[in-house]
């Protein structure tokens, strides 16, 4: 009997009719809008126009070829570097131990301790908190290697490894008193690295320091919480070298480390979380924090609404303090894969090759023919009206009552194909209406199950949607409510780290629901920890990966495993992301059926961003970047009274002082990165979600899905971590077909970035003229800049770039390199770094730089 091992392909070609999909119309309503430029910046003006997707009259409009189009350049970055700085990061852990990092907890309310604290729960173990967590966080985002103590205590230093790269190591003062932290988190694999573990913050009080090293993911290794005032050390990374350990004891000095490569979850925290239990123990990374994550802080677009009815999010304010930033954070951290699945490619291989697709695209369009510079817009919208697939009446209503009048192209492509109950990998530009397309047909299922009459108080979950970043898991929720305005019956539930986790247990018992928004780490909680939740899961129908690429990425793949299993294989499966590198073609079995369809709604030939927004690159000497920086925004706010700008930095610290930076310049500024308290983020976010008028600086916690409607311009300072991440970013503008404009500042020695996105209209920007006025203006905001941010900043942007694959390699030019970006912050001398995490960077003695 023949065995169907090959995924279906779809051919989408003018010589195929297909009738399944109804006909995509071209949207033409053309609103010629002028958009402001750059006068000098950007002398090409863009109007936008809604031009269609490919489309055809109905009988042809299908899609035509099939292409896998994934192909496209692949990741520059940093993941090998990572891999080797892990190596020698658990080298110099697991040599390491000292009685003066310490680390004390508090936590008081009892909910939380079992909750946030984690004590030693379950398998995954992770928790750990105690309460300090609250200050501790920091995955990914943070990326920043930064040292210093913020918030008062002792010396601090992070620093986080990203990308693969970078390297990870937080030392972070607490805030209370003299404590001082260290960890270390690279995130390999994935984004979480970096928040994930490790985010250090305050939080304690009294003396303790602590020292944790993650290497590769995110949410491993850090957290710690532990509590009781000792002295401990962690690390974990996955490639089993750490392996070992686990002593810790309950008291003071301890050292943790877990191994984790192999093993699924399962296995390794267990460990793990035996030997911390009682001990006050945190652990090691699993744990909590994936579930952290915070708050929500997009609540999205339709945020007020949302959350009410049936549905609830286990989050509060009131828990924003114990946030951990976690894990998601954003980032690619990209890098470990290599190394994990090294022994899987060439099975995988075959899948990829085999893989059915579907992909819409017209060859004779215009943008095929014209993809990029030809100023023409892309339109997300089809003339499919919501009415014409199997909807149940109720759901047409919450469509109707949330404005959306016809499909976008990716929501009529899957839509058939989703309801038929196939599973689904799909790939659709950003701010295409993904989120609709994977919650609309998912509803329909619940909507056609049968009531359940078994457990009223525990019913199963029939959607489960997983999210990289709370933020992203809040949205999603909030548009969930909003398709579900007229499904009473239907609850939906968000849960997400940065939270209690007893207070979550209550919520989800108090409001049973069929849909549930998590983050990895926070659900992996709940299956370990919270009871008859696993048996929830068992009723799963649907599992959601959104920003798949990033999910399935090291840095959460594990936890996506751990998560699988525990749900049936009997289900529907569907990935969405606006980029699906190679990598992840090849690993997307772990989810999906064999015969799933890839719905490529990227055209053949095309970019894969949006043609509506003007990209343009600028690459100019590093001690220019501050001024160039401040000389085009305040080009960009003359242009345009509604500016709205997104301003994407390296690191959490390079952020932060970016942003004191254009405050010293009275601009109009935010600042959003890990380091900051979710209540915070959430705070900023949703501010500027509202407005106009407003930069906000930004790490990449805000990189992907993040829905700020409007955002005129999208800068990005410095290399980001790779194709996918520079896509992701720039797609926080032209959303729903407006246009938008991007830039990103390079130094001549990241231009090697460009040949990754070669295939990317952007085009070279004219150097704007600084004159001698506004030069000596931003030197003189640099000169008010408190030295502590300079240091901090300084220290992460060595760690990032030290995680580089192409920068990093040459130790001596990159200190050359560190201390020309000191320079540009008005420095005589670099600042001197801790010797610690000078080793862990493996820049021990290296010239030009200064230890203490
Ligand atoms: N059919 C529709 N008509 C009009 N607007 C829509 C429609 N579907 C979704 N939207 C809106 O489009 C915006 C972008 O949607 P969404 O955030 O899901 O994009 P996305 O493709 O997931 O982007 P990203 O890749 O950045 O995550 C949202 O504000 C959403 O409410």
């Amino acid at each position: 009997m023949p065995v169907k091992l090959l995924p279906q392909f779809r051919f989408f070609n003018s010589t195929f009719t297909l009738t399944r999909l109804p006909k995509m119309k071209c949207n033409s309503t053309l609103k010629p809008k002028i958009i402001p430029v750059f006068s000098r910046m950007f002398p090409h003006k863009l109007k936008y126009r809604s031009i269609g997707f490919p489309i055809l009259p109905a009988q042809e409009q299908e899609l035509r070829r099939f292409s896998t189009r994934s192909g496209s350049p692949g990741s520059v970055s940093v993941s090998k570097s990572l891999i080797e700085d892990e190596a020698e990061l658990s080298d110099w852990v697991s040599g390491l131990r000292s009685d003066s990092f310490k680390k004390t907890q508090v936590y008081s309310d009892s909910d939380d301790n079992e909750g946030d604290r984690g004590s030693g729960r379950g398998k995954f173990g992770n928790r750990r908190n105690g309460g300090e967590e609250r200050g501790e966080k920091r995955r990914r985002d943070d990326d920043d290697f930064s040292g210093s103590g913020r918030r008062s205590g002792g010396p601090s230093m992070e620093s986080n490894s990203r990308g693969g790269g970078r390297f990870g190591s937080e030392f972070v003062g607490g805030r209370g008193g003299g404590r001082g932290q260290m960890l270390s988190n690279s995130r390999g694999g994935g984004r979480f690295g970096n928040d994930r573990g490790s985010r250090n913050e305050g939080g304690g009080s009294g003396g303790q320091d602590r020292m944790e090293s993650s290497s590769r993911g995110r949410r491993f290794g850090s957290e710690d919480r532990g509590s009781g005032g000792q002295d401990r050390m962690e690390s974990s990374l996955r490639g089993g070298r750490f392996g070992s350990e686990g002593r810790g004891s309950g008291g003071r000095d301890r050292m943790e480390s877990f191994p984790r490569k192999g093993g699924r979850f399962g296995s390794e925290m267990t460990s793990s979380s035996a030997s911390r239990r009682g001990k006050g123990l945190v652990g090691s990374g699993y744990g909590r924090d994936m579930g952290a994550q915070v708050g929500s802080s997009r609540l999205g677009r339709k945020e007020g609404t949302s959350m009410g009815r049936g549905s609830s999010m286990l989050l509060d304010e009131d828990d924003t303090d114990n946030e951990d930033e976690d894990e998601e954070e954003e980032n690619g951290y990209k890098g470990f894969r290599d190394l994990i699945d090294s022994e899987e490619e060439s099975e995988e291989s075959d899948e990829v090759a085999d893989e059915k697709v579907l992909s819409l695209e017209k060859e004779d369009s215009p943008r095929a023919s014209h993809p990029s510079s030809s100023g023409k817009s892309d339109s997300h919208l089809t003339e499919t009206g919501f009415d014409q697939f199997p909807l149940s009446p109720l759901s047409l209503k919450g469509v109707k009552d949330a404005g959306y009048k016809t499909m976008t192209v990716v929501q009529e492509a899957t839509l058939p194909v989703i309801l038929k109950g196939n599973d689904v990998l799909a790939k659709a530009k950003t701010g295409t209406g993904k989120t609709v397309a994977f919650l609309l047909p998912s509803i329909e299922v619940v909507v056609k199950s049968p009531p359940n009459t078994l457990d009223q108080k525990r019913p199963p979950v029939l959607v489960l949607v997983i999210c990289p970043t709370r933020e992203l898991a809040t949205q999603a929720a909030a548009e969930a409510n909003t398709l579900l305005k007229y499904h009473p019956s239907i609850g939906v539930q968000v849960v997400i780290g940065g939270t209690r986790l007893a207070l979550e247990q209550k919520r989800m018992q108090a409001n049973p629901c069929q849909i549930l928004v998590a983050t990895p780490g926070r659900l992996r909680d709940h299956v370990e920890n919270t009871a008859g939740f696993a048996t929830r899961l068992m009723g799963v129908k649907v599992l959601v990966l959104d920003e798949a690429d990033h999910l399935l990425d090291m840095g959460f793949r594990k936890e996506i495993e751990r998560i699988i299993s525990a749900i049936p294989k009997q289900r529907q499966t569907l990935l969405f992301s606006a980029t699906v590198p190679p990598e992840v073609r090849q690993i997307c079995h772990i989810a999906l059926k064999r015969d799933h369809e890839f719905i490529n709604t990227v055209e053949e030939g095309s970019e894969e961003t949006n043609a509506q927004v003007q990209q343009m690159h600028l690459v100019s000497p590093l001690e220019t970047h501050f001024s160039l920086l401040y000389a085009m925004l305040k080009e960009h706010i003359a242009d345009d009274v509604n500016y709205k700008v997104l301003v994407f930095c390296t690191t959490a610290m390079v952020t932060r002082l970016v942003a004191e930076l254009l405050g010293e310049l009275n601009l109009n500024v935010r600042e959003i990165h890990s380091r900051k308290p979710q209540s915070y983020r959430t705070r900023v976010s949703d501010e500027f979600r509202k407005s106009t008028g407003l930069i906000l600086v930004s790490s990449d916690v805000s990189a992907r899905g993040v829905d700020y409607p409007d955002v005129t311009l999208v800068v990005q300072i410095g290399v980001p971590a790779d194709r996918q991440q520079y896509i992701h970013r720039l797609g926080r503008t032209g959303r729903k077909g407006k246009e938008g404009q991007g830039i990103l500042l390079l130094a001549p020695w990241e231009e090697y970035f460009l040949s990754t996105i070669k295939d990317l209209p952007i085009s070279k920007a004219p150097v704007p003229l600084v004159d001698p006025e506004t030069k000596k203006k931003v030197e003189r905001a640099l000169s008010h800049i408190d030295m502590k941010s300079k240091e901090t900043a300084y220290q992460a942007w060595l760690g990032y770039y030290n995680s580089n694959r192409s920068i990093g390699k040459d130790k001596y030019r990159l200190v050359e390199l560190a201390n020309e970006f000191s320079r540009t912050m008005g420095l005589d001398n670099p600042p001197a770094i801790p010797k610690l995490v000078l080793g862990k960077m493996g820049l021990k003695n290296v010239p030009g730089l200064r230890s203490k």
